[in-house]
C-alpha cells in the first residue's frame, strides 16, 4: 500500500494552515506530532477526503482519493478529534449502527461489534448508555468504530485525549496488535504516546513538515545536547531564562535542570539520553 501526499496545501482565508507538503507513507504506524495550530486536523481531513486540499492532491497506490469517493472510504476508518456519540445509544447498539452504515451484514457487524468490544475491554459495559461513559471509555468507543469493516487505513485525531495512564497503556497495546498490514495515522501532543507505537514520527510545525524519521533516530540526534545542571535554587531562573529546559527537579536547596545545549552549559553539566520530551521542545519549544 502506498499513500501519497502530493503538493498538498490548505488555506483558510489567509491562513495558510498546509504548505507544500510531499509526502508517501506506506503500511504501519504513524505519529503526526505537533503544537496546537500546527494543521494535524487538517491534514487528517484532507486524508480522509472530508476536506478538500488548496492545491495538490493525495493518492491511494496513484489513484486519486477524491476521485476513488466511496470506494476510498470504504477501506477507511476515521476517529475524529470531536467524536460524538449518541448518549442513549448502548455501546452495543452504537457499533451495531455505525457497522450497518459502513455497509457490513448484520451478521458481520455482531461479529465485529462482539470482537471489537472486546478488544478495547468493554465487553461488560456493552449494555450500558454511551452518555454513562467516562471520557476514556468514549474514546474507546470511538477506536472500536473505527476499526469496524477491518479498515486498511486507520486515521485517529489526538486518540489518547482523556485517557487516563492505564487506558493509555492498553490504548498502546490496541495499536500494535493491529496488522502491520495497515496504515495507521495518529495525531497527539503526548510525546511519549508515540516512542512505543509508532514506526515514524512527521514533525509537523505552521504547516510544514520539518521531517519523518524514526522514533530512535529523533532521539539519537540529541545525544551529548540534553544535560542535567545542579544549582544552588537562588541561580535556577538564570538557566532557565538562557535555555530550553525540559524539567527542574528541587531537592536539599538545589535544582537539578535538565536542559537543552548543543555544548556543555557549564563545566560541571553531565549529559544525559535524551527522552522524546526533549525532542519535542527541540523541535518546538521556544
Ligand atoms: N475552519 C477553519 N477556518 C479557519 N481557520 C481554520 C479552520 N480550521 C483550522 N484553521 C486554522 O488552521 C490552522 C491549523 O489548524 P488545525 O486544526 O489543522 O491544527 P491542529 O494541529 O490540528 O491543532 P490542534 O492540536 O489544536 O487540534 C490553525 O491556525 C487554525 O486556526
Amino acid at each position: 500500500m502506498k499513500l501519497s501526499f502530493e503538493h498538498i496545501s490548505k488555506l483558510y482565508g489567509n491562513t495558510a494552515a498546509l504548505q507544500q507538503i510531499d509526502l508517501t507513507l506506506g503500511s504501519g504506524v504513524y505519529g503526526l506530532l505537533g503544537p496546537n495550530g500546527a494543521g494535524k486536523t487538517t491534514l487528517m481531513r484532507i486524508m480522509t477526503d472530508l476536506l478538500a486540499p488548496s492545491t495538490g492532491r493525495v493518492l491511494l497506490n496513484g489513484q486519486d482519493i477524491a476521485v476513488m469517493g466511496a470506494a476510498f472510504r470504504k477501506k477507511l476508518g476515521y476517529l475524529p478529534q470531536d467524536f460524538g456519540v449518541y448518549p442513549n445509544f448502548t455501546a452495543e447498539q452504537f457499533l451495531l449502527y455505525i457497522a450497518r452504515l459502513k455497509g457490513l451484514s448484520k451478521f458481520e457487524a455482531k461479529r465485529q461489534t462482539d470482537d471489537l468490544l472486546h478488544m478495547v475491554g468493554l465487553e461488560d459495559k456493552k449494555q450500558k448508555k454511551l452518555k454513562g461513559f467516562s471520557g476514556g471509555q468514549r474514546q474507546r468507543v470511538g477506536i472500536a468504530q473505527a476499526l469496524l469493516g477491518d479498515p486498511e487505513i486507520l486515521v485517529l485525531d489526538e486518540p489518547t485525549a482523556g485517557l487516563d495512564p492505564e487506558e493509555r497503556i492498553r490504548f498502546r497495546g490496541i495499536i500494535s496488535d493491529l496488522s502491520q498490514q495497515k496504515l495507521v495515522l495518529l495525531s497527539t501532543h503526548i510525546v511519549s504516546d508515540l516512542e512505543a507505537v509508532a514506526n515514524e514520527i512527521i514533525l509537523l510545525r505552521k504547516g510544514v513538515v520539518l521531517g519523518m524519521q524514526k522514533p530512535a533516530s529523533l532521539l539519537e540526534q540529541l545525544n551529548e545536547q540534553v544535560w542535567l545542571v545542579t544549582v544552588p535554587a537562588a541561580d535556577e531562573a538564570a538557566l532557565t531564562k538562557q535555555y530550553t529546559c525540559s524539567n527542574v527537579m528541587h531537592t536539599d536547596g538545589k535544582s537539578v535542570i535538565r536542559l537543552l545545549s548543543k555544548s556543555a552549559p557549564r563545566p560541571d553539566a553531565v549529559p544525559t539520553a535524551p527522552n522524546m520530551e526533549d525532542m519535542y521542545l527541540y523541535y518546538f519549544g521556544r
